[in-house]
């Protein structure tokens, strides 16, 4: 940026994130700027595979736009809650700062797939990434782990050694159970290496579950020049997202938080409906409009969404995740699930964000278990087809089966698997890529059929104008 603005002073380092992406930028880093005592809260953020994010966030003080982009115009508000933007493979920093005993919460968003689990939801010991940060992890000082978890796993071993007491991992990926996952893989992955440090971990490591919401697509160039030309300056790093933002939050602070509620984050005792509404209803919708969105010629969720075809299979999916959601949490409060789903409507119409399906479509498999196999098993299980969460699941048969016929590659961490199930002739095709999402829905002969019948339905289009 040519000038400082920076809104708030340069706040100690309390949080460190890992994943240092657009989302984080546009949520938990907004929500800690717009705490009562931001002052109190600064961000030290890592990036995940590549230093680029970091390299240009530093060259700018750490200071990025928020576009809020809704139906009507864009509003502009620098963000100055990140005071130390960092190269993930600094893995010495970030050992540093994890041990110092002012950081109190380490927050994450490093995507579904970099948890590195099976699809029971435990750490997988034969994922390359696990394997080879587990040998990183045994070398000693020398070692140089690569995966998120790996690296945060090495960090938690300084701040055991340095006595530096306990604090919280707050998980901020779409994920079901995302505080339980985040410590199945870090826990999983100490104990292979040093059963205590699994134990202190343990003793000594809250992991908070969230539901994170708020609709942040990549940047585009298109989006840094807007910046420059409403505002004056140049920023390298500024980040386009809707209006609406969510995010609940449910477990222990050990070391303490911002006061996050102020700035409208809330806090429960029971996550499970929240994170069920938002991940089934608006990540499901999502990922439906991804496959067959795309198999229709669409690029955009509000393209998808204008097809009266995508809006039905959207709203028979609802239907079904809708018979299978709470409708109240524990403590008698009401998630208003019609209105959530006409709300989210006028979200995802919201043409100005261009939310590319392409983006949505990545890592499906690992999306996929928890957007489509709950919803569909439940549905199996009270007797009925369960055809609207079936027909997800054979829109993204259908596109990774005209994909493999196309040539084109399929960005999934179960890749491989992927194109040797496409290489099997029909019904063999189909069990086996049900398989890779849920096990015993493959061996259910119906479901299978079911699948296979709906992608046969589902064939690709020219790309509309
Ligand atoms: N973008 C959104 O609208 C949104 C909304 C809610 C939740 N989320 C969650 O946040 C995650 C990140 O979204 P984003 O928009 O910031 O994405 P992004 O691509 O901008 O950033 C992702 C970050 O994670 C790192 N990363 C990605 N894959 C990795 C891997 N396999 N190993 C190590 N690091 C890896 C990247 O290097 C980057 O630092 C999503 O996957 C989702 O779980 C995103
Ligand atoms: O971010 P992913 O890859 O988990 O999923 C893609 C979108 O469904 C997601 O980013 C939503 O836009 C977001 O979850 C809205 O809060």
């Amino acid at each position: 940026m040519s000038r400082t603005v920076r809104p708030v002073p340069k706040a100690p380092v309390r949080i460190v994130h890992l994943g240092l992406g657009a989302f984080h930028r546009s949520h938990q880093a907004w929500y800690t700027q717009h705490a009562g005592d931001a002052p109190d809260w600064g961000i030290a953020a890592f990036t995940g595979r590549r230093p680029d994010a970091a390299a240009s966030l530093s060259g700018q003080d750490g200071l990025y736009t928020v576009v809020e982009r809704g139906d009507e115009g864009d509003t502009f508000e620098v963000v100055g809650s990140i005071v130390e933007a960092v190269d993930g493979a600094d893995i010495g920093r970030l050992a540093g700062l994890i041990a110092a005993p002012g950081t109190a919460v380490v927050t994450l968003t490093i995507t579904e797939a970099a948890y590195g689990l099976r699809a029971d939801g435990r750490l997988d010991p034969k994922d390359p990434g696990v394997a080879d940060d587990l040998q990183q992890l045994k070398a000693g000082p020398d070692g140089m782990p690569t995966t998120p978890v790996g690296r945060l796993v090495n960090a938690l071993a300084a701040r055991q050694a340095a006595g530096a007491g306990p604090l919280a991992v707050v998980c901020c990926d779409n994920l079901s159970h995302n505080g339980t996952v985040a410590r199945n893989a870090v826990v999983g992955m100490a104990e292979a290496w040093d059963p205590r440090l699994a134990a202190w971990i343990d003793a000594n490591v809250s992991f908070v579950s969230t539901s994170v919401d708020r609709i942040t697509p990549r940047t585009t160039d298109a989006d840094v020049e807007a910046v420059t030309a409403a505002c004056g300056y140049r920023d390298n790093s500024p980040v386009v997202a809707e209006p609406f933002r969510n995010w609940v939050l449910s477990g222990d602070f050990p070391a303490g938080r911002p006061r996050w509620e102020d700035a409208g984050a809330v806090f429960v005792d029971d996550i499970e409906p929240y994170e069920n509404r938002k991940l089934w209803l608006l990540n499901g919708a999502h990922s439906l409009l991804a496959y067959l969105g795309q198999l229709r010629g669409h690029t955009t969720v509000a393209e998808a969404l204008a097809d009266p075809a995508c809006l039905a299979a959207v709203e028979r999916f609802w239907d079904e995740a809708e018979a299978n959601l709470s409708g109240a949490a524990a403590d008698g409060a009401d998630l208003q699930i019609p209105a959530y789903r006409v709300q989210l409507l006028a979200r995802f119409r919201n043409a100005r964000i261009a939310h590319h399906l392409t983006q949505i479509a990545m890592d499906g498999s690992t999306k996929l278990r928890m957007r489509a196999v709950p919803v569909l098993a439940a549905e199996r299980e009270a007797g009925r087809t369960g055809e609207g969460a079936a027909g997800m699941i054979a829109a993204w048969v259908a596109f990774c089966g005209a994909a493999t016929q196309e040539g084109q590659a399929i960005q999934d961490p179960l890749a491989g698997d992927i194109a040797a199930a496409c290489a099997l002739p029909g019904p063999d095709r189909v069990r086996a890529l049900v398989a890779l999402l849920n096990e015993p829905l493959s061996q259910d002969g119906g479901t299978v059929e079911l699948v296979a019948t709906l992608a046969a339905g589902f064939v690709r289009q020219e790309a509309q104008a």
